[in-house]
């Protein structure tokens, strides 16, 4: 029997991740490749002629799963009846600043487009905020969309993620794909602790063997392992003078994928999601934490083991993230 097709809303549909992005969903990267779905895509005013020429691609491009395309500057139709949203739309960072530095642009949207997601999305609508500052951008979606249950609201750290097994792949020659298990915690900043201690890689014999044991350089993952994760970002934008969008929309992918089809036993990813204590992170931050995702619904890995190194890092990002949340309310008020 032919599948009901799915409402993906995209914001910021005309931007450059936006326009990476709507393909990869018609052509069914987002949930499988027998999953038909029907695209809503918002932008403002100003960029209305250019969100009409990316529906007209899309139109041109004769995808099979692609069953509609709604093409809006009105958040209410935009946000109506749609199962997934993938909130794109905001302002990027320019060379030199941090992602914070957004953060008046870009909470206002967030807090405006919580109650038209609350009010007109399909029930149990599974909520992925991309824009910077992420992790509080999806904070303030969540306290401004109190009937949104928190499991629904999540931000991206998976671009974090893959940037991690990208570079233990290259430093160990393996593919990327035999790498699995790094850790993203925290803030999708520069504070951000990219941590090695539980990842593996399946060697040719099919035997898995740890991270640490491989590299046998502590130094070099200590150190600089992990602020080129935590700099991977600037790195994009000095080279590229805009920043990632390619890898940035198939992270989202890999992101709602994972939350909808499940991951595969004995792995798990990053997400960042409304924190519940777990590793004395304080409850109430949207945090990034290790996840494993069955039947919808994603749980923290709990029980790893945090050693005194890792400990300094996980509060440091924390901290950061408090002072973020404040410094969002004072930009709202
Ligand atoms: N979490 C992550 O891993 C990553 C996050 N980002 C962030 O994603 C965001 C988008 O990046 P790009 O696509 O490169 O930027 P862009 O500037 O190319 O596109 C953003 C789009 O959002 C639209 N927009 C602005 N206000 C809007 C509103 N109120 N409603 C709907 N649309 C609105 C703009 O008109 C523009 O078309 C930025 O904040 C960027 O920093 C980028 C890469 C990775
Ligand atoms: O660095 C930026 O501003 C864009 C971003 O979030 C990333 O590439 O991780």
């Amino acid at each position: 029997m032919a599948q009901e097709p799915v409402r993906v809303l995209v914001t910021g549909a005309a931007g450059q991740i936006g326009y990476a992005l709507v393909p990869m969903i018609a052509r069914g990267v987002l949930l499988g490749p027998n999953q038909p779905v029907i695209l809503h895509m918002l932008d403002i005013p100003p960029a209305a002629e250019s969100l009409n020429g990316v529906k007209m691609e899309l139109v041109d491009a004769a995808f099979p799963l692609l069953k509609g395309v709604v093409a809006t500057t009105d958040v209410v139709e935009a946000c109506t009846g749609v199962n997934i949203a993938i909130m794109v739309g905001g302002f990027p960072r320019k060379e030199g600043m941090e992602r914070k530095d957004v953060m008046s642009k870009n909470v206002s949207i967030y807090k405006a487009q919580a109650s038209a997601l609350e009010k007109h999305a399909a029930a149990n609508c599974k909520v992925l905020v991309v824009a910077n500052p992420a992790n509080t951008n999806a904070l303030i979606l969540k306290e401004f969309a109190p009937s949104i249950p928190e499991k629904n609201i999540s931000c991206l750290t998976r671009l974090d993620h893959n940037r991690a097994l990208g570079q233990i792949s290259e430093r160990l020659n393996v593919q990327v794909s035999d790498v699995k298990n790094v850790i993203i915690w925290g803030n999708h900043s520069s504070t951000q602790y990219p941590d090695v201690n539980h990842a593996t890689v399946k060697l040719p014999s099919g035997e898995e063997k740890s991270v640490r044991e491989l590299v046998a350089d502590d130094a070099w993952l200590n150190g600089e392992f992990i602020s080129t994760v935590q700099q991977r970002g600037a790195a994009i934008i000095k080279a590229r003078k805009l920043s990632s969008a390619l890898s940035a929309a198939s992270a989202a992918c890999d992101h709602i994928r994972d939350w909808v089809l499940g991951t595969p036993e004995g792995t798990w990813v990053s997400m960042g999601v409304y924190s519940d204590g777990s590793y004395n992170v304080p409850a109430g931050l949207i945090y990034s934490f290790p996840v494993t995702c069955r039947d919808g619904e994603w749980s923290i890995v709990q029980g790893l083991s945090i050693d005194e190194f890792s400990r300094k890092k996980l509060d440091l990002t924390a901290e950061e993230l408090t002072e973020e949340k404040a410094l969002a309310y004072s930009c709202l008020s």
